[in-house]
């Protein structure tokens, strides 16, 4: 058999190497004008791939502009408006979770005393979102513009830092409660794990780069037993995940302090009620149920001890995430890069006296004068802890951090405000079965 060589290169020489000439011409010429057509079909088949998917881009693009909620010239507007502080030297505060419950407070201090506000809120139905909306009609009447959009969404957020001078961050965002991560775990890595860290990486590539407040938890103490909690205490045993990923949180950011220069403060929330509150808590669903006459389940802990809470009236939890607020020192980092080190900082925000779930259910009874049927059963396992007790020494140095309103008091303004929303008139007289 003859190679390939052969076929090109007979080994005959003499005469017959004109013809030999013509022949390898011609076969040289078959072989270039095949690979040219080759060449063309294949420039062909690569313009058209990159037609259809330029094509595809510009459909994606423009239908996930059509269908989200934010963007155009009257939104920018609103935008910079709600942004603009109306007091010398005051903030730009970008509020994530600005609808949720303490995001509102917040927001709404904020703008009282002259600083500028922008919210975002997802407005997901973790609980009724007609309160968010409605929460959302409050600010805005207040002059406070919440965004409808996702933490996790980069392109709103560099559009949101490119609008704004954005100075201050305060991250209110997650997914809370204690049990409900164990039906929906990925909702919690979603928003406290993703949502975070898709959060800071805006922050610290911003220029100049806002200082992070944010909310942790008072669950990152987990199987702590050590009374009362200090933020010098260990936080490594979380006993549900929703601790895991605020404990997370705390590692999360010290990382961007540590690389980045983003300056970041952590406060540890303990149980925080109030007005306008969150639905699924146990002071807001028990009033619902007394009101309603449906029964309400009391758990209780290990040997039939009472589980106790250091419920934190909203104001004081105001107070402090002001005070975080205005003690932050700058980023000290720029163009994503760290210039130097940066403020790092965790504080409990409690109210430093513990009440049992019992005890929080009398005072709702006498506010609401009806009789809650209780339904006293075991802890479940689902990632409770059986009390919880703040030590606020650090805050209270370096914030000025007092509580001031106690559970008597704060669930009467709670209560006041609940039969107002929900449309009850008020009771007199004495209890009722
Ligand atoms: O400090 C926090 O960081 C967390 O506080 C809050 O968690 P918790 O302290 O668990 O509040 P909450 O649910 O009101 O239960 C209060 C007590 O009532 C008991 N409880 C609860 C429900 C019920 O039906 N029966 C009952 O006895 C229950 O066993 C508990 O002893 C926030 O939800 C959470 O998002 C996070 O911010």
């Amino acid at each position: 058999m003859r190679s390939m060589e052969e076929e090109l290169f007979p080994s005959t020489p003499g005469k017959v190497k004109i013809e030999r000439a013509h022949t390898i011409n011609r076969q040289l010429h078959r072989s270039f004008a095949s690979t040219s057509t080759m060449f063309l079909w294949a420039l062909f088949l690569i313009a058209l791939t990159a037609s259809y998917l330029s094509f595809r881009s510009f459909v994606d693009s423009s239908s996930r502009y059509l269908n989200a909620s934010w963007g155009g010239m009257q939104w920018e507007k609103q935008i910079r408006e709600s942004a603009a502080a109306s007091r010398p030297g005051g903030m730009s505060v970008l509020v994530t979770g600005a609808a949720g419950f303490v995001g509102t407070h917040v927001s709404l201090a904020l703008r009282r005393r002259g600083d500028g506000v922008v919210g975002l809120d997802n407005f997901n139905n973790y609980y009724d979102p007609s309160l968010k909306k409605a929460r959302q009609a409050m600010l805005q009447s207040h002059g406070v513009f919440v965004v409808e959009g996702d933490i996790n969404d980069t392109r709103l957020l560099d559009r949101l830092f490119a609008l704004v001078p954005v100075t201050h961050v305060m991250h209110l965002a997650a997914q809370a409660g204690v049990r409900y991560a164990i039906e929906n775990p990925a909702s919690y890595v979603h928003s406290n794990i993703a949502g975070l860290v898709t959060l800071l990486e805006v922050c610290k590539s911003a220029d100049p780069q806002p200082a992070v407040v944010w909310a942790s938890s008072s669950s990152v103490y987990g199987l702590n037993e050590k009374v009362p909690f200090s933020e010098l205490d260990r936080t490594d045993r979380p006993a549900s995940l929703y601790a895991a990923t605020k404990k997370a949180g705390e590692e999360i950011t010290h990382t961007y302090n540590h690389i980045y220069g983003l300056s970041t403060t952590a406060l540890r929330f303990f149980t925080v009620y109030g007005p306008w509150g969150r639905p699924d808590m146990a002071y807001f669903s028990f009033t619902r149920n007394i009101l309603q006459g449906k029964p309400i389940t009391v758990y209780r802990g290990k040997d039939r001890v009472d589980l106790a809470r250091d419920f934190t009236y909203i104001d004081d939890i105001v107070k402090g995430c002001v005070a975080s607020l205005d003690t932050a020192e700058k980023s000290t980092g720029s163009g994503g890069r760290k210039r130097g080190p940066a403020q790092y900082r965790i504080y409990n925000l409690g109210n430093t006296s513990p009440v049992t779930v019992p005890a929080l259910v009398n005072i709702l009874e006498r506010h609401l004068k009806v009789k809650a049927k209780k339904k006293v059963v075991e802890m479940p396992g689902n990632g409770d802890v059986p009390f919880t007790h703040a030590n606020i020494s650090f805050a209270q140095a370096e914030l000025g951090y007092k509580p001031t309103t106690n559970l008597e008091i704060g669930l009467k303004k709670f209560v006041k405000w609940y039969l107002s929303y929900y449309g009850y008139k008020p009771r007199s007289g004495s209890l009722a079965a």
